[in-house]
């Protein structure tokens, strides 16, 4: 099963259960001794290691994370952040008390603490609900500038745990590893979450976790996509995916998606160009081309890419919306839908499978907001785009969100800003496309195409060309492949491929 992200109110009901079932100090005294396991596991010979800690619980965190290290014979200070007590009663407080008991050093002020080889952020956790104001800002500025690992504990400080936004105009901490505490939030993989969190390490703190609606893309969620294909079979058994682009000048966008169509495996692909002749792509020989498709002769379609907003466009989007093959709707056709409530109730009474892929532009059109307002809260934004057309919407970006009309939510892990390159959407839609056409089953279709298109850019961050992506999907395709034949699927459940590559190039640095 893959990975469940929960939302603050679930955070709190399991938190309230499990201080009745296990006592109240409990999950504290858990959550801190695994961050200290964490740091020794990040610098293995004791080091100096300075802990900011704030006011409450996550600060109780902290002073716990600090006294396990100095037992394990580390050099650890603590700091409390503002001058901040704990409250008497309160479990921080005889986290604190504990932590001086053992003679633990505390100062008011980080820049009195020595040079420290590790800086962990027990500042504020989920229960932050308004900006950080004056020392807590310094304590902040403090974190970020030293030259150590930065460990945040549950969220780097001053995230929003539900958006990935920072709450308030201030930027919070930024840090290389979190561990996060019962069960990742959504805010960690999503918005600046991906950015400033770091490799995410999440500990239930042995405590059973409900399921969730929301849950974070891993190989195991696209199983069927993994097996390998039978020896004996023909380019029919693999469907054969059309492809509606090609408006006044925009030719490459659907050439982009059907290359990466016929990479990812669809058996053949036909390209219809609305306003443009070719009849052959000399970059990939292997597309045909048709003035107009057939329907009758495709087993999915792609409409969009490229298509701009002549009337044989829209013509061509209002014929597709009928049509009862899986239908993928990017770019130039979402804008069409947007504008037109027409076409939005057509894509709303689909029956077959439809899924939309926007962009935070497109998706602004779509709900008739502001780009900011689709960036302040993706998940929400995603659920009502899919509410309102009744598709599955792929809102792109840092941590892509794939939203049913259910509620049932994805979060996507994968990916680099080596994606912000020309074309990379139309690479989506397309390896999407390919998916459809070799009938999977419309979760793996999705979640296998956005896992495997950011999994293509990781380690690079810049000079992708959008042509590179499909053909490194590929590949981590066919090793994910071969690793399901060699080990089973049971292992994919344990350590999905994006952790494996994240831990390996985080503690091989
Ligand atoms: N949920 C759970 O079951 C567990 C929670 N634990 C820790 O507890 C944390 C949550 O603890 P808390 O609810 O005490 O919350 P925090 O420690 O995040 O925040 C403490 C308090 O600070 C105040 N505050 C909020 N924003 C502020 C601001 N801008 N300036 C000044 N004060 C502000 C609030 O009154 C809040 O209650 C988690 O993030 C996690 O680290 C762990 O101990 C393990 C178990
Ligand atoms: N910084 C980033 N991190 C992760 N993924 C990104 C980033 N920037 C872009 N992407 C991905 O790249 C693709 C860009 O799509 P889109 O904006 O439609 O581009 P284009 O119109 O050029 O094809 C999306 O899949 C998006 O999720
Ligand atoms: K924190």
């Amino acid at each position: 099963m893959s990975e469940q992200l929960l939302e603050l109110s679930t955070l709190r009901e399991l938190e309230e259960k499990n201080a009745r079932i296990l006592g109240p100090y409990t999950l504290m005294e858990r959550a801190g001794t695994a961050a200290a396991d964490l740091v020794c596991h990040l610098h293995e010979s004791p080091c100096t290691v300075t802990v900011l800690c704030g006011p409450g619980n996550n600060g109780g965190d902290g002073y716990v994370c600090a006294r396990a290290l100095v037992e394990r014979g580390y050099d650890v200070y603590c700091v409390q952040v503002a001058g901040k007590s704990p409250k008497e009663g309160t479990n921080a407080y005889k986290a604190k008390q504990m932590w001086e008991e053992i003679g633990g050093r505390t100062f008011e002020d980080p820049y009195n603490a020595p040079k420290s080889q590790v800086v962990v952020d027990a500042i504020f956790g989920i229960g932050l609900n308004k900006p950080l104001k004056g020392e807590y800002i310094d304590a902040v500025q403090w974190y970020n500038e030293r030259e150590a690992v930065h460990v945040s504990l549950d969220i780097p400080t001053g995230l929003d745990s539900q958006t990935g936004q920072w709450i308030g105009s201030m930027p919070g901490c930024r840090s290389d590893v979190t561990i996060t505490f019962l069960a990742g939030k959504p805010g960690l993989f999503t918005g600046i979450g991906q950015e400033v969190c770091g490799h995410v390490h999440t500990d239930n703190l042995g405590v059973s976790i409900p399921l969730s609606n929301i849950n974070l893309v891993e190989p195991i969620d696209f199983k069927s996509v993994l097996a390998p294909r039978k020896l004996i079979s023909s380019k029919k058994d693999f469907g054969r995916l059309g492809i509606i682009g090609g408006g006044k000048g925009k030719v490459g966008a659907a050439l982009i998606a059907g290359a990466a169509a016929l990479r990812m495996g669809a058996g053949s692909v036909l390209v219809e160009l609305v306003e443009e002749n070719l009849v052959y792509d000399p970059g990939c020989p292997e597309l045909m081309f048709r003035e107009k498709i057939d329907f009758s002769e495709i087993d999915a379609l792609v409409i969009g890419p490229g298509l701009g907003f002549s009337q044989t466009a829209r013509q061509r989007l209002n014929e597709a919306l009928d049509l009862q093959i899986p239908l993928i709707i990017d770019a130039d056709a979402l804008t069409m839908i947007a504008q037109d409530s027409e076409l939005t109730s057509k894509t709303a009474q689909r029956s077959a499978h439809t899924v939309l892929t926007p962009h935070p532009g497109e998706a602004a059109r779509l709900l008739k907001t502001t780009v900011k307002d689709v960036q302040s809260d993706r998940v929400m934004r995603a659920q009502e785009i899919s509410v309102l057309t009744g598709t599955v919407t792929v809102l792109k970006g840092s941590g892509t969100v794939i939203a049913q009309k259910s509620g049932i939510t994805w979060i996507n892990p994968t990916g680099t800003a080596g994606l912000a390159t020309a074309g990379s959407g139309d690479v989506l839609c397309g390896m999407i496309g390919a998916m459809f056409a070799q009938k999977f089953d419309f979760v793996s279709a999705i979640l296998s195409s956005i896992y495997l298109h950011g999994a293509a850019s990781e380690n690079i961050d810049c000079g992708l060309l959008a042509g590179d992506i499909a053909p490194s999907a590929l590949h981590i395709l066919q090793n994910l492949r071969m690793d399901v034949k060699k080990n089973g699927l049971k292992q994919l459940g344990e350590l999905s491929c994006h952790q494996r590559i994240a831990s390996h190039n985080f503690y091989s640095a």
